[in-house]
């Protein structure tokens, strides 16, 4: 099911919340709103739910206006950081619930709720959970959970707030590519917010930047990343402004490191210290604190066999300038 945000504009107060988004979401698309906490995210995500009323503009699902239609009529499932899952009942009843509450006349039999909830339980690969409760789960267990919930209703649109936020790196790590793989199956139209922008790049098939309430860029996570269209998406994607004020903020990967050696011409580059070089092969992260504090840290990303050949150490002396070219390709992530 398509979406259409139609100059949408919010305001708490005085404070301008979101303002004219226009943003058109393709059908059966994996879609990440992106961006700094209090851009606004969040308030979208729930004004497309139904959840929240914009002051100005339309939200149209598959070419109708929804924009006055009931959050229980709109047909969205929700996955939230902190939507608990009901403590008194089995993993199967908490699945089962949403097809339980149907009106009489739409309510599936106990038979065919049952093996949805078991097709469902399947599909995030934890049928072997049914009778547990939600306490005896660790937490990515219970977003998984959670995530068959609101698919066991059959959803047009899967909206999803931070669904992985409150787990350990490792598990978020699992559960976002579980999450691309369980959308590649169902193709529902999705929406996810979240401001890590690693995640957002992996998963989404294209990314909306949000700052301050309007959006400064949409594109796939490659066009994002290669073209930042505005300064603060490239900042956002781990930029800094390294050669003077005007120049596009430079990303980790478009960073020369080398040593500093006496008589080095330091003309359009920053002197820094290295304080710590991770090595995640085939990559290494390097933090680098500039002489003249004029930057925070400075992350920089050199392949392995580059770094070892620089035969630096934490606390030499380096000079960081621009790649040359600029766009050269970038060492794989790790
Ligand atoms: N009910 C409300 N009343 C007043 N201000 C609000 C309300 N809800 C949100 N805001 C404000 O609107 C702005 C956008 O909030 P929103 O929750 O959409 O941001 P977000 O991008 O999702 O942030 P986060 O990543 O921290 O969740 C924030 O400055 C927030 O303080």
């Amino acid at each position: 099911m398509s979406i259409n945000v139609q100059n949408i504009s919010k305001h708490f107060g005085a404070f301008h919340a979101l303002d004219n988004i226009r943003l058109d979401i393709q059908s059966g698309e994996l879609l990440a709103l992106l961006g700094p906490s209090g851009c606004g995210k969040t308030t979208l995500l729930r004004i497309i739910a139904g959840l929240e009323t914009a002051d100005a503009g339309q939200i149209v699902i598959s070419g109708e206006d929804s924009t006055h239609v009931h959050v229980r009529e709109r047909n969205v499932g929700f996955v939230f950081q902190h939507y608990a899952l009901f403590r008194h009942m089995t993993v199967a009843e908490n699945v089962a619930f949403g097809l339980r509450v149907k009106p009489r006349g739409e309510r599936p039999s106990d038979k065919q709720i049952q093996a949805k909830v078991f097709e469902l339980l399947k599909l995030v690969q934890l049928d072997w959970l049914a009778d547990r409760y939600p306490a005896q789960l660790s937490g990515g267990q219970r977003q998984r959970i959670a995530l068959a919930r609101a698919l066991a209703v059959e959803p047009k649109v899967l909206l999803l707030d931070e669904p992985f936020g409150a787990l350990d790196a490792q598990v978020r790590k699992e559960l976002r590519r579980w999450l691309r793989r369980l959308h590649d199956e169902l193709h529902v139209t999705s929406i996810f917010v979240t401001h890590d922008q690693e995640e957002a790049l992996e998963v989404a098939d294209r990314v909306v930047l949000m700052n301050r309430g309007r959006i400064e860029q949409v594109g796939s996570p490659r066009e994002v990343w290669e073209h930042p269209a505005t300064p603060f998406v490239a900042r956002f994607l781990g930029g800094v402004p390294l050669v003077g004020d005007g120049t596009r903020p430079l990303r980790p990967h478009e960073l020369e490191v080398q040593r500093l050696l006496p008589g080095t011409d330091t003309r359009g580059a920053v002197v820094a210290t290295l304080r710590r070089a991770l090595v995640l092969d085939p990559v290494v992260r390097l933090e680098l604190e500039p002489e003249s504090g004029a930057h925070d840290l400075i992350e920089a990303r050199l392949g392995t066999a580059q770094f070892h050949s620089l035969g630096l150490r934490e606390g030499d002396a380096v000079l960081v300038s621009p790649r040359s070219p600029l766009g050269a390709p970038e060492p794989a992530l790790a």
